[in-house]
């Protein structure tokens, strides 16, 4: 499987290399395409009393000529219905030529009970919000539950950001082409899309690769191979050494739980840096993670020096006030050759939002450490107001730009998370479960990331994995889950993944 996911800008690039390369043109694809929905009809909708195809104007429209085409030579009972007639001399002309189903005016569709509606009106070309008699077929259509096979996107989704322009199909099965879409994974189109079943029209990898794409769906199968296992020769502090700051007495959890999923994904040493006031709490709890008392940044410099941990994780626990972001900016300082990386979440994130100028300057400094921040979107928000206030960006968009500013590698939380890196790669995440909303398990994924990166997996893959792993440990464990079960949770997952 491969794992681009195209803007509707690079499909079109890969649509215009290929039929450069020849031997097959704009209508041959066209036909594959068309063949390959009408092959998913007759799969998964054998018994269908009839299928109501839906047109538009362009090229999506194209290939709903063509299927409906194949569907009618294949003796299935189909009803076309358009908006308006292709331009003419395009690919999808010559497809509305070439079928003789009757075209009936959209107005004239109502989805009877045992029919299946094929959605060709808008794909990759949406450009303005869907209206008028598109949105009124849109509504009778969701409102009466009868299987849709959308064509490349749900009419009204975004394929590049996911958004609904207007109104969307609400799809059973998505039928796209060459590789998914952003708009496929990214909410709230991914709710509309059913199935996505992507079709091999013939675009060859090579070319999907000479296009412009830096973005790819998070999965194991293109970070495995940097994923961290202990040489036989190890001993704990070369496996790696994470520490994490902890809270006061009343809000050390967090820490704990960042530090034990730290060690269970892999990290040889974990410690956590520990208030005096907060020490006597964090022992209680702690057997193999070691504790440390640190008040003050002499304390962290002295735990530095003598320990040589790898990745400090600091955020979880510690509260918004504006001197936990000079603590973070004066971490940040004092880095060089002292620690590699920097997980910062949660309350890290958010008292930074006191000093975003500051905090921007120290990340252009040629010495910064490499940075992850993980925020939710309330978090992201705090930190980069511009960004999330801009209402052309989509989710992918504005974690690549934050990636940018900030100079650091970002986790943007959700149920559709996308990590971004300042080079322009990111990932979207499809493995995500609403189990995961639940009360700490941020701080879970800030240790996975940091163990990761400890263990040295180069970054961007660190940060994928960790965010993979982290969905993937609650899924299998399932309902009833809490933050708590995590940790252990992902030995499973990692045992899977290790060797
Ligand atoms: N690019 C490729 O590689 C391939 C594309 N194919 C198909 O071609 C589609 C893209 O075709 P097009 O670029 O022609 O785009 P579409 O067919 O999605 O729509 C384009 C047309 O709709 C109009 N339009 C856009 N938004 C509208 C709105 N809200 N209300 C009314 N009119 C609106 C545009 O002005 C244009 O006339 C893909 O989704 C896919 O189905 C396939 O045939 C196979 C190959
Ligand atoms: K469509």
């Amino acid at each position: 499987m491969a794992f681009e996911l195209l803007t509707p800008s690079e499909m079109a690039e890969a649509d215009r290399l290929t039929i450069a390369a020849g031997p097959v043109d704009g209508i041959g694809l066209m036909r594959r395409a068309g063949c390959s929905v009408a092959d998913v009809v007759l799969q998964r909708f054998p018994g269908a009393k009839a299928v109501h195809v839906l047109c538009g104007p362009g090229n999506n429209g194209g290939d709903g000529y063509v299927a409906a085409r194949l569907l009618a030579e294949s003796g299935v009972a189909v009803r076309l219905f358009a908006t308006a007639a292709p331009r003419s001399g395009g690919d999808a002309a010559l497809a509305a030529a070439e079928c003789s189903v009757k075209v009936e005016p959209l107005a004239a569709f109502a989805p009877e009970s045992g029919a299946i509606v094929v959605d060709a009106l808008y794909g990759a070309g949406l450009s303005k919000p869907l209206d008028g008699e598109v949105v009124e077929a849109i509504t009778r259509t969701n409102s009466a539950v009868v299987p849709v096979i959308s064509v490349d996107l749900p009419s009204g989704v975004s394929g590049a950001s996911g958004e609904i322009m207007g109104s969307a199909f609400q799809a059973t099965v998505t039928v796209t082409f060459a590789r998914k879409k952003p708009g496929h994974l990214l909410y709230p189109g991914r709710a509309q899309c059913g199935e996505v079943v992507v079709a091999d029209i013939g675009i060859a990898a090579a070319i999907v690769g000479a296009t412009s794409v830096r973005c790819f769906e998070n999965d194991p199968a293109w970070w495995r191979r940097h994923f961290p296992s202990p040489a036989n020769d190890a001993h704990k502090y070369s496996r790696g050494h994470v520490g994490v700051f902890s809270g006061g007495p009343s809000a050390t959890g967090a820490a704990r739980l960042s530090a034990m999923a730290a060690a269970r994904a892999g990290a040889g040493a974990v410690t956590v840096l520990s208030p005096g006031a907060a020490l006597a709490a964090n022992a209680a709890h702690l057997t193999s993670i070691i504790l440390r008392r640190s008040d003050t940044l002499q304390d962290a410099l002295a735990f530095l020096g003598a320990r040589k941990p790898e990745v400090l994780v600091y955020g979880p626990g510690l509260g918004s006030e504006p001197e936990i972001g000079r603590f973070a900016l004066e971490l940040m300082s004092v880095a060089e050759g002292r620690f590699a990386a920097l997980v910062l979440d949660a309350d890290g994130i958010t008292s930074l939002s006191h000093r975003r100028a500051a905090f921007f300057e120290a990340r252009k400094r040629p010495n910064a450490p490499a940075l992850v921040l993980t925020p939710h979107h309330g978090e992201f928000g705090r930190l980069f107001p511009g960004i999330a206030a801009d209402a052309s960006l989509s989710k992918l968009e504005r974690a690549r730009a934050a990636a940018a500013k900030a100079n650091a590698i970002i986790i943007y939380k959700g149920p559709d998370t996308v990590i971004a890196v300042p080079d322009g790669r990111a990932a979207i995440n499809a493995n995500g479960t609403s189990l995961l909303a639940t009360a700490g398990s941020g701080d879970v994924l800030s240790g996975i990331v940091a163990a990761l990166l400890a263990q040295r997996m180069p970054a961007f893959e660190a940060a994928c994995a960790a965010v993979w792993i982290h969905a993937e440990a609650a899924r299998r464990f399932g309902p009833g889950l809490i933050a708590e079960d995590l940790p252990l949770a992902l030995r499973e997952v990692v045992a899977g993944l290790s060797g």
